[in-house]
């Protein structure tokens, strides 16, 4: 892969999630009823920041859980483009009945990986509503799903890949645009 440019560094990416932090609380009028699910892997820690930053507006801190998906490759499937992203089964520890779950990653692209991952939270509970954020939107969807708070909106030609990496999964922090050669 041949790197393009980086899109955000480190200064940029915490901008972006103190934003996104503001924006959850005013759209959701404060703290109450709120649960967080990041999607494993770099949802996970984005997650955690995101929750650390509403402890340091609101004094609160809010629930967080963590939902793993992975790539299941169908038995009658042959091409590699048929994996299809799965959940694993979780119980998560917190209620969700009339929560507002904001659901996080890292990249939204096809939206398949969202889709599973709101599949597992349907059934540990019937939250009130659940919205998406993402660091980073890149387009290309193949499902209707929109996020509801986007650090960065990226337009990707089908080519290039969004590379996102964090301190508490990579040891260093920046998100980079690469031609998938
Ligand atoms: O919208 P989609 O087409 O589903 O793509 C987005 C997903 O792809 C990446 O995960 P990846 O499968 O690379 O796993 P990882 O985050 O554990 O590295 C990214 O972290 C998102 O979860
Ligand atoms: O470019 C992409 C697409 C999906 N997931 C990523 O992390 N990057």
């Amino acid at each position: 892969m041949n790197k393009k440019a980086t899109l955000l560094d480190q200064a940029a990416i915490g901008r972006a999630l103190t934003r996104i932090a503001h924006e959850i609380l005013e759209r959701n009028k404060g703290p109450e009823d709120l649960v967080l699910v990041g999607i494993q892997t770099r949802g996970v820690p984005i997650a955690k920041r995101l929750q650390q930053k509403i402890e340091g507006i609101e004094q609160v801190t809010i629930p967080l859980e963590e939902v793993d998906i992975t790539l299941y490759r169908d038995d009658l499937a042959h091409a590699s483009d048929n994996q299809e992203p799965m959940v694993q089964p979780v119980k998560l520890g917190t209620d969700l009945t009339n929560k507002n779950v904001i659901l996080i990653d890292d990249v939204l692209y096809t939206g398949r990986t969202v889709r599973a991952a709101m599949d597992a939270i349907m059934d540990a509970g019937r939250p009130a509503q659940i919205q998406l954020a993402v660091l980073i939107d890149r387009g290309h969807r193949e499902l209707p799903i929109r996020a509801d708070y986007i650090g960065k909106n990226i337009p990707t030609s089908q080519s290039e890949v969004i590379v996102v990496e964090l301190e508490e999964t990579d040891d260093y922090e920046s998100v980079d645009i690469y031609e998938n050669e």
